[in-house]
């Protein structure tokens, strides 16, 4: 499976919300990158055809995009989770699919895999949030398909309920097209291929976590400075990350000039973020 987006745009009356979009993906898991209003939502919603691009193509190698056939291939997480709170989850899996003409039985299999299946006759109301969450990606999913898009899927779920999510989706992602929208980049970390960078509607980089802490490497430094310092780097440089030691701290900082500081060690997808979308970037 591969999807071909070329050269997307998206305006809302006057506000450019993509800007020429080119992108294509194959089979793995990708984290959309970005800030509020970056343009994750609207990329997602285009591609589930809730929203129309006003210019630019989108292609699937073994479906066509919009058809009947396309909507049995695909799973969709919207941000909010749209769940009918007085159904149980049996009945809200049922009435899925009965709109997704699939087959009953595979309720017992989805609600297993997203570790719900105590919960089956359980209403929807009495559920916890990241219960909710869970019921949500079951509705996505119960059809397995081929392409599946989640919208913020990690925002209010506790740190467990995270790494339940990540483990899920890891197992779910063989022969899968899996998009997830986050600004947690750290949620990323050891589950996406390829992290896809937007700021103001534009793809800003698109790479392998590896690729991109090898390509922005060069750029951090790291030193130790004294309490009576720390505020004058923070003011000067664009520090990403200080930790205290003893009385002083350690600080990691980006530059694109030839600092006289030592090159840092090791950088993190925290870092990655920062460099994006802290002011550096723009003022480059
Ligand atoms: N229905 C709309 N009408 C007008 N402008 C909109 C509409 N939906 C989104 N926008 C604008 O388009 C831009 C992109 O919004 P979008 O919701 O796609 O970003 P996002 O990256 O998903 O943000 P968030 O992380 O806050 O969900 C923003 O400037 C937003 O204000």
């Amino acid at each position: 499976m591969n999807i071909y987006i070329n050269d997307l745009s998206k305006y809302y009356k006057n506000k450019k919300a993509l800007d020429h979009i080119t992108l294509h993906l194959s089979s793995g898991i990708y984290g959309l990158i970005g800030p509020n209003g970056a343009g994750k939502t609207t990329f997602l919603s285009i591609l589930c055809g809730l929203i129309k691009n006003d210019s630019g193509t989108i292609e699937i190698d073994e479906v066509k995009f919009l058809s009947d056939d396309f909507y049995h291939v695909f799973g969709y997480v919207p941000q909010s989770p749209a769940l009918y709170v007085d159904l149980t989850c049996n009945e809200f899996l049922e009435y899925i699919c009965a709109l997704k003409s699939i087959d009953k039985n595979q309720i017992d299999h989805t609600l297993k895999l997203v570790n719900l299946y105590d919960q089956k006759y359980i209403k929807i109301k009495k559920l916890s949030g990241g219960m909710k969450q869970r019921l949500s990606i079951a509705q996505a999913i119960i059809n397995d398909p081929q392409i599946l898009l989640l919208d913020e899927p990690t925002t209010g779920l506790d740190p467990i309920e995270r790494l339940r999510l990540k483990n899920l989706l890891r197992n779910l992602s063989k022969n899968k097209i899996i998009i997830i929208s986050t600004h947690i980049i750290q949620d990323m970390d050891h589950l996406a291929k390829s992290l896809i960078f937007f700021k103001n509607g534009q793809l800003l980089d698109f790479k392998s976590p590896q690729e991109l802490i090898l390509s922005l490497k060069q750029f951090f430094y790291e030193t130790i400075v004294s309490k009576n310092d720390l505020q004058k780097y923070i003011e000067t440089y664009h520090v990403s990350s200080i930790v205290p030691i003893n009385d002083d701290y350690k600080i990691k900082f980006f530059s694109h000039k030839d600092e006289l500081f030592p090159h840092c060690k090791e950088i993190n997808l925290e870092d990655i973020y920062l460099y994006y979308y802290g002011d550096v970037y723009d003022k480059r």
